[in-house]
């Protein structure tokens, strides 16, 4: 039987965005992609990141995150799974509380986040430092100028969506800047098409941004691995990167998704905070036959 069978998680979202929060700290499990497709098959724990806390690696941090997404892939970076895994480490009784100052250190694949509660329900992620470079993002060919790449769908003299800019939050992400609401886009159609196109050695985060204000930004995302969801935090600050760069906005924006609004700001030393909401739905513990047959 999985390691995971009646472990218990906490069912949660950030702004829409669903997760799910698992504390595997002390004990050796890893998920395989194979149970974090069963875990997300479960109408009570599906997500569309789970993010699973285990022991810290490096000194001086507070946890190691897996983040998963529903596809069994993994991401180097989830901004609003990030912000839920800091509330149930300060505020989930089952969960030992390593800090009492209402700050985290949590490590990924892609590296630090450092996170800080701003209110009973809301942090603010210090995401780090944009990657601009096209081996960053990471693309397939070597564009110079990431702020527009050449990528296009549709007619070939009158394209649907074209010149995204490219930004890697940790997780590769391309921001197509649209003159019209981003609903009026069948991005459930468009999206899957462009998250798997060749010039994406390892797939990318599409999102569909329409800037409404100089300090506003309406976002909707098609997320590698999950899909469309309610609301994608690295995408929301994929976005303010690629406008900030196209002067379309200055350095912070109230990004809106369908889910809730993010607050993003690109400060003057080059790293990108995220502040939003979390909220706790329910806990529960993983079915056992969630698990039967999988190897
Ligand atoms: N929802 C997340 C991003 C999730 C990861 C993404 N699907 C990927 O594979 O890169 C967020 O809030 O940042």
């Amino acid at each position: 039987m999985s390691a995971l069978a009646q472990r218990r998680f906490l069912k949660m979202h950030g702004a829409g965005n669903a997760i799910v929060v698992m504390d595997l700290r002390g004990s050796s499990i890893r998920v395989s992609p194979a149970e974090a497709r069963a875990i997300a098959g479960d109408p009570r724990s599906a997500f569309d990141q789970l993010m699973a806390v285990h022991d810290p690696v490096t000194e001086g941090t507070d946890a190691y995150l897996r983040i998963y997404n529903t596809d069994g892939s993994e991401s180097g970076a989830c901004g609003n799974g990030t912000r839920c895994v800091a509330f149930a480490m300060l505020d989930d009784p089952a969960m030992a509380r390593p800090a009492e100052s209402g700050r985290l250190t949590l490590e990924t694949s892609a590296g630090l986040v450092s996170v800080k509660r701003v209110a009973d329900r809301s942090f603010t992620v210090d995401m780090g430092r944009p990657g601009l470079r096209w081996d960053e993002i990471p693309l397939r060919d070597p564009f110079q100028d990431t702020r527009r790449i050449e990528l296009q769908i549709g007619p070939i003299d009158d394209p649907v969506l074209h010149s995204p800019g490219v930004v890697s939050m940790g997780n590769p992400h391309a921001v197509f800047f649209v003159d019209r609401d981003p609903d009026t886009y069948d991005l459930g159609r468009i999206g899957p098409m462009l998250e798997g196109h060749p010039i994406f050695p390892e797939r990318a985060n599409i999102s569909l941004a329409q800037v409404t204000g100089r300090e506003a930004i309406k976002l909707r995302v098609w997320e590698r691995g999950a899909g469309l969801t309610l609301a994608c935090g690295s995408a929301a600050c994929a976005a303010v990167v690629a406008a900030s760069r196209l002067r379309m906005i200055g350095r912070q924006a109230h990004v809106n998704l369908p889910g809730g609004t993010l607050f993003i700001e690109w400060r003057a030393d080059d790293h990108v905070l995220m502040t939003g909401p979390v909220a706790l739905e329910w806990e529960d513990s993983l079915r056992p036959e969630l698990f039967t047959g999988l190897n």
